[in-house]
Parts: structure tokens; sequence; C-alpha cells
């Protein structure tokens, strides 16, 4: 029999894993409530198309909603990180000790708070560099190709098992490493996502463009002293030169790219702010530490995007 895989999370990134496993697992989508029934056919199963490299394909993937009763062995858990931890607690009664989660949360808090709760469980977390998109519903585009790190964050998640899941997604395509430190990935990503998406949505350009921006000119140094600090706190300590040439090294790299952030506050969908320059504020109050451009930075995308209000 095939290995089952549940994702709960049928949303960009959701879809493109769905479509990449599906010919080396059986899929199975955990949504919200039923689809919209497909007016000419009877078949029930949800249909997801995939855009990658300039090619269309098309899936239909069974699905179930939270309240379903089967047990869980793996699940993928692929909504915003302001989501996470409710949309778990809701399969909550179809996990058990034996029961793999992976965490796909950009940004930092909600994984840490999920390993706490969940922590007789095995608890993973992937960083990645991937890019997918939604423009319409059921429609995924593949925009990226990236990077993947899988690593344990509870302690009752073997690092055998992080070597499995990262076969797995070497076969569906995806270039993966296992690493026993997926805290240290989680952390220089959100240093990155800390210097470029805020940019983007204040300035309301493409990540290249945040370079060319007086805006940006006059808070990265300031901004990367403050994450270099945070960086020493939590033990990953790096100079604010190299959070720096990392941030600008992205931006160039994706310069053609619409952050996910922008792409968020375009849509009027809530955004990760509070899990990205939001943590740091956070973080660096828990510490004692100053953090006037991550405030800075977290005001102003709030001031932009019509979810301010809600909390992380
Ligand atoms: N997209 C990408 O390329 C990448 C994304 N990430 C990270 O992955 C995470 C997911 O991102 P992305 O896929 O883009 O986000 P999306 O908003 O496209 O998808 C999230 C999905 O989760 C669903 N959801 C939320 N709460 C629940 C719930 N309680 N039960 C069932 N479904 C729920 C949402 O449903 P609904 O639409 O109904 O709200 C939505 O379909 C984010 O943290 C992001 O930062 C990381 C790297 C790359
Ligand atoms: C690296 C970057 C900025 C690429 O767009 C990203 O992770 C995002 O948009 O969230």
């Amino acid at each position: 029999m095939r290995h089952r895989i549940h994702i709960l999370g049928n949303g960009s990134l959701g879809g493109l894993l769905a479509c990449r496993l599906s010919p080396f697992v059986d899929v199975r989508m955990i949504l919200r409530s039923p689809p919209y029934p497909q007016s000419n056919t009877d078949d029930k199963r949800l249909p997801l198309t995939l855009d990658l490299a300039g090619e269309r394909q098309s899936w239909r993937f069974d699905w179930e909603t939270a309240d379903a009763a089967e047990p869980i062995s793996t699940l993928f858990l692929t909504t915003k990180s302001y989501s996470a931890l409710n949309a778990l607690d809701s399969i909550r009664h179809r996990l058990t000790p034996a029961s793999r989660i992976l965490l796909w949360q950009n940004g930092m808090g909600s994984q840490m708070q999920i390993a706490q709760e969940y922590a007789d469980m095995a608890v993973y977390a992937a960083s990645t560099t991937e890019g997918a998109n939604r423009p319409e519903d059921g429609r995924i585009v593949h925009a990226g190709h990236g990077q993947t790190w899988v690593g344990p964050l509870s302690a009752n998640a073997p690092f055998q098992e992080a070597q499995r899941l990262v076969d797995l997604l070497r076969e569906a395509g995806f270039s993966s490493e296992t690493t026993k430190d997926i805290r240290a990935q989680l952390w220089r990503k959100l240093s990155v996502n800390c210097g470029v998406n805020p940019f983007t949505v204040i300035l309301n350009c493409r990540n290249g463009d945040i370079l060319e921006h007086a805006y940006f000119q006059q808070r990265i140094d300031a901004l990367c002293e403050e994450l270099s600090a945070m960086l020493f706190v939590a033990g990953y300590g790096e100079p604010a030169a190299n959070v720096k040439a990392r941030i600008v090294a992205v931006a160039q790299g994706t310069a053609n790219n619409i952050s996910s952030m922008l792409q968020d506050v375009r849509a009027g969908r809530q955004t990760e702010i509070n899990a990205i320059n939001g943590f740091i504020c956070d973080y660096a109050d828990a510490h004692g530490q100053p953090h006037p451009v991550n405030s800075e930075l977290t005001a102003g995308v709030h001031a932009l995007s019509d979810h301010s209000g809600q909390s992380a």
C-alpha cells in the first residue's frame, strides 16, 4: 500500500506539494469545507492544476474535512503562520504519538508554539525557498525553484524520519537537505524576510526595486544591526554586514518577484508581518533590546493592510 500524506492548507504551497508528491504517495487534502461542486462531472475529488515550466498538469485529490476520524500518520501543515496552531488543533483528535507533523510556515513563533503544545509528537519544520502562487482558486503556479531544509523541532522527532521526509521530497523533484539545526535555517530565512518583505509593501514594488529606494537605503544598516543583535541572542550570531549581504543578494536574486507579503496586501489577505518583523519586536522586547526599525516596518505594513487589527 502506498504511504499516505495528509496536507492541511490547500493554498499555494500545499497545492504545489500535493501535485508534485502525488505520483509517489497517496495525497489527501484536509479542507475547511467541501469544495464547490464541479458542475459537469460526478467526480467529487478536488481538482488542482499546476503550471510548471510552461506546462499545465491537472490533478484530482481525495479530500476530507477536519472532523474526519481516520488517524493521520504524516501531516504537512501548509497554512499561513497565523492560522497554523488553530488549524492543527482542528485535527488534534486524529493525531497520535506515532504521527509525524511537518511545519512549512515562514517567519517565526508558530513553529516553537506548536513544538511545545505537541511535544509528545514528532514535530519537524521545513524551511524552503521554493516559490508558488495561486492566481485563482484551484490553479497553482510553481514560480521559482529553490532549496528546502528539513529538521526535527520536538524532542520526540527522530532525525532518521527527517531523512525519510527529505527522500520523499527529493523523489518529487524538490532539492532538499536534512539539518540537525532547523532553527538556524529558520532564523536565517527570517532575517531575509525582515529585510525584503516589508520594504516591498511600503514601497509597493518588486523585490529588486527596493534596493534603489532612499527609504530602504536609509534604514537597512540600522535594521541589520537590530537583526544581528537578535541572531546573537538566539545563538545564531552573525555580524550586521553579513545579514545585509544576504538581504541584498536575495533581493537581487529574486529581483522580479512580488514578495509573498506584497501579494497578500494586494489580494486583501492578512500578511505574516507579525511572524516576521513583529516577531523580532516581541523577541527584542523580551530581551530588553531596542528595535525601532522593526517597529516602524511592522507599523508601516499594518497601516497598508486591511488586517492591521488581527493578531499573529
Ligand atoms: N507559497 C510559497 O511559495 C511559500 C510559502 N511559504 C510559507 O508557507 C505557508 C503557506 O503559504 P501559502 O501556501 O503561500 O499560503 P496560502 O494563503 O496560499 O494557503 C494557506 C491555506 O491554508 C488554508 N487554511 C487556513 N486555515 C485553515 C484551517 N483551519 N483549516 C484548513 N485550511 C486552512 C487557507 O484556506 P483559506 O484560503 O480558506 O483561508 C489557504 O488555502 C506560509 O507560512 C508561507 O510563508 C514558504 C515558502 C514558500
Ligand atoms: C525570499 C522572498 C522575499 C522571495 O520573494 C520570500 O520569501 C517571500 O516573498 O516571502
